[in-house]
């Protein structure tokens, strides 16, 4: 279970491109995980391809599952994410109902781990799907943390600002609440600073979109993140 010591991962999203030269910075980076996932446009093809070019490095893979159509053996993990702050059972439950049913005699189990997500920008892609009510207290965030970890024994609980760099007093606040969950950080990680700020609660950063925007930028998070204790 190397998962449970992460300290940065870097989401790479299938519906993007990356050039081979670019990727292998990523992969030789000091990472501990290339985690490969997005909100739309993934499709099995992008899953494939990502596969086989970080296979080609020592870098472990897991895949971060949005949709069943996009799944492929081959990867290390499947993250499977349940979005608690949305009212639709679709997002929450359901579609992991459909795939169990469906697939629940060839899973091995040992390979999939549970994400309770908390998404709290109101302007991101995967909010606006998931329909997630994004307008909440800290108390609230606090209890989500809480549910996830007691109630439904979660191993990770995700706080996710995808695209927006998110509020430290919440990450500081979920951190203090959760003994055996891990708290995963992603959004708008676009500093060293901010990484190093989100390292001090977060047990795992996860860096997206800079990938994209400023390679040298996301590289650079990679040190700070994991010398921070
Ligand atoms: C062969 C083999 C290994 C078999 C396994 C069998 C199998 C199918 C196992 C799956 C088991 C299972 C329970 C699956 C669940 C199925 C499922 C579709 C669940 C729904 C997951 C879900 C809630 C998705 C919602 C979207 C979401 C939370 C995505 C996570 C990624 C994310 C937040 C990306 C960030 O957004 P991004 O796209 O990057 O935004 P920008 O582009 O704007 O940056
Ligand atoms: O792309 P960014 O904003 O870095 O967010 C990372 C990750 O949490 C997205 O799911
Ligand atoms: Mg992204």
């Amino acid at each position: 279970m190397d998962y449970l010591a992460w300290r940065h991962v870097f989401k790479l999203d299938p519906a993007k491109e990356i050039s081979d030269e670019a990727l292998e910075k990523i992969c030789e980076s000091g990472t501990d995980v290339i985690l490969v996932g997005g909100t739309d446009g993934v499709t099995l093809d992008g899953v494939l391809d990502l596969l086989v070019r970080v296979r080609r490095f020592e870098v472990p893979i897991a895949l971060e599952i949005s949709t069943v159509e996009s799944v492929t053996p081959g990867y290390d993990y499947y993250f499977i994410p349940t979005v608690l702050n949305s009212d639709d059972p679709k997002w929450i439950k359901n579609l992991h109902h459909e795939a169990i049913k469906e697939y629940g005699d060839i899973m091995v189990w040992e390979e999939l781990v549970a994400e309770g997500y908390c998404i709290l920008n109101p302007n991101c892609k995967v909010a606006e799907v998931t329909g997630a009510k994004t307008d909440l207290s800290i108390d609230d965030v606090v209890a989500y943390a809480r549910m996830a970890e007691n109630f439904f024994k979660l191993p990770v609980f995700y706080v996710e600002y995808s695209g927006m760099y998110g509020d430290i007093e919440i990450v500081r606040a979920v951190k203090n609440e959760l003994q055996n969950t891990k708290l995963f950080y992603g959004g708008g990680i676009t500093t060293t600073k901010q990484a190093e700020e989100m390292a001090k609660y977060a047990d795992t950063v996860v860096v997206g979109n800079i990938i994209y925007e400023d390679l040298k930028a996301a590289l650079a998070t990679v040190k700070v993140v994991k010398n921070t204790l």
